[in-house]
């Protein structure tokens, strides 16, 4: 496709008419008015530049030999389809100059006009058609920043996420996106809106666990001047500064049941009010909730609305942990390799070795994949040679990599005390039966230590 014209170049513009002094008189109008403008008489010629070169803007006559402004309208939609097209026409043709608007044209001259009548239209074809391009390089440019590319993994379960995202990004339908912590919520709502229909409109995200209630009521439905002590001044809720675009709410589990009534309210109604006021105002925003509890449950409790949760959960989309998924452990790595070395770019570190990457590719994970991003980022932050090596990361990974046995939440419930005794055996072999190491790493002193291996786990310790 052509480049969109430079704001200082003058815009070409192409005049197709087979009455060579018809397309030179509209041409040197235009040229009076700064515009680079050609006349051209064969019809043929025209097709040729317009599949060639970056042009504008076309006017044609409909009615010409060989090829005809319905044709030429045909060739420069395929070269270019944001290029504009004006076509001129004959009063008795009127028929199919509206068949080319039809077809795309942009606006149709019925002859004679005053090229003054041309030129407001050519003005107005530029300047939108400058405006859709400038929206659709935003979009790129928003798309690489948040887009679909940013969520890296090629698991299969990964790749769900990525084709629901897909999906439901142009639809103005609720999500309900649910995971652990640091599993990529966020990242999944914000590619969700990039990839979407509201790409450039805003996107406007609140934690909702980060507010007392009554703050948060106010911060997202706003308020009028006078509500309540220290309201000094009408102010505009999230709600509507969301309007067009996306509102995110994070941890939407933790929302005062008050607040889950009057969000139900306007998903049902489209309209918010205002604390304070007695206007209800029309509002579109889509509502992307995300949460890493489990909702059910809280409904079962009575801490969260039933009749919200179906209004939310229109489509969900559930983000594995990144335990559950160790096939994108590599690619992670890699890419949070790359951008912490971008990031600190005096880093000597290259790559990781073998015998790290193992360890990273057995732990456990408990932070998902903002650990993960930590991780990578400190070893490159303090790393002092080529490969990020063992020593390099930190201890919770090392060691973390194997649960003991007595821990892992499964099966029998076993008393605490035999937890204990379990799990600081296990320490003590893992420390080689370094007695010293092992009581520090566990936060111990050394006699405590001492006795609990010693007495099996029948230490008075605490009593
Ligand atoms: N699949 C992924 N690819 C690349 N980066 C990711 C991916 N998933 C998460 N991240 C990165 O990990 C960090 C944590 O992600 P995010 O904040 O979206 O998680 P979250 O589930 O919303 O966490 P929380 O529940 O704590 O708010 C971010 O820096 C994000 O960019």
């Amino acid at each position: 496709m052509p480049e969109p014209p430079s704001s200082r170049k003058p815009a070409r513009i192409l005049v197709v008419d087979d009455q060579m002094s018809m397309a030179e008189m509209i041409a040197d109008g235009l040229a009076d008015r700064g515009y680079d403008a050609t006349p051209m008489a064969s019809s043929r010629d025209a097709a040729a530049l317009l599949e060639r070169e970056p042009l504008d803007l076309l006017v044609t006559d409909l009615r010409m030999p060989r090829i005809d402004g319905l044709g030429l309208l045909a060739v420069s939609r395929k070269a270019d389809p944001s290029r504009p097209v004006i076509v001129m026409t004959a009063y008795s043709a009127v028929d199919t100059a509206i068949e080319s608007i039809r077809q795309g044209a942009y606006h149709y001259m019925t002859k004679p006009f005053k090229v003054e009548e041309l030129v407001l239209f050519v003005e107005r074809a530029l300047g939108e058609s400058k405006l859709r391009r400038e929206a659709v390089a935003l979009r790129r440019a928003l798309r690489s920043r948040f887009g679909l590319e940013n969520l890296v993994g090629e698991s299969a379960a990964m790749r769900e996420v990525g084709d629901l995202v897909e999906r439901v990004a142009d639809a103005s339908v609720p999500v309900l996106i649910t995971g652990e912590t640091g599993t990529g919520k966020g990242l999944v709502a914000r590619a969700i809106h990039a990839q979407g229909a509201r790409a450039e409109a805003p996107f406007v995200s609140v934690n909702c666990a980060s507010l007392p209630e009554n703050l948060l009521e106010s911060e997202l439905f706003g308020h009028v001047k006078g509500a309540f002590t220290g309201a000094t001044a009408n102010r505009v809720g999230l709600l509507e500064e969301a309007d067009g675009g996306t509102l995110f709410l994070d941890e939407i589990g933790e929302m005062a049941p008050a607040l889950q009534a009057k969000l139900l309210h306007v998903l049902e109604s489209g309209t918010v009010r205002a604390v304070g006021s007695n206007k209800e105002r029309a509002v579109d925003a889509r509502i992307l909730a995300a949460t890493h509890r489990d909702l059910r449950e809280r409904v079962t409790k009575g801490e969260f609305r039933e009749d919200l949760l179906y209004r939310l959960d229109v489509v969900s989309i559930a983000l594995p942990p990144l335990r559950h998924r160790r096939d994108d452990l590599p690619a992670l790595i890699e890419h949070f390799l790359a951008s912490a070395k971008a990031k600190h770019p005096r880093s000597p570190v290259e790559s990781i070795a073998p015998e790290a990457l193992e360890r990273m590719l057995d732990h456990r994970w408990p932070g998902n994949v903002r650990e993960l991003e930590h991780v990578m980022e400190r070893a490159v932050l303090l790393g002092r040679s080529r490969e990020i090596g063992v020593a390099d990361l930190p201890a919770t990974v090392v060691e973390g990599s194997a649960a003991p046995n007595g821990t892992a939440f499964s099966g029998d419930v076993v008393p605490l005390r035999e937890v204990q005794r379990r799990y600081v055996a296990w320490a003590f072999e893992r420390f080689g039966g370094r007695k010293v190491l092992t009581a520090e790493k566990l936060g111990i002193d050394f006699k405590t230590l001492s006795r609990w291996l010693d007495s099996g786990g029948e230490s008075n310790e605490g009593r």
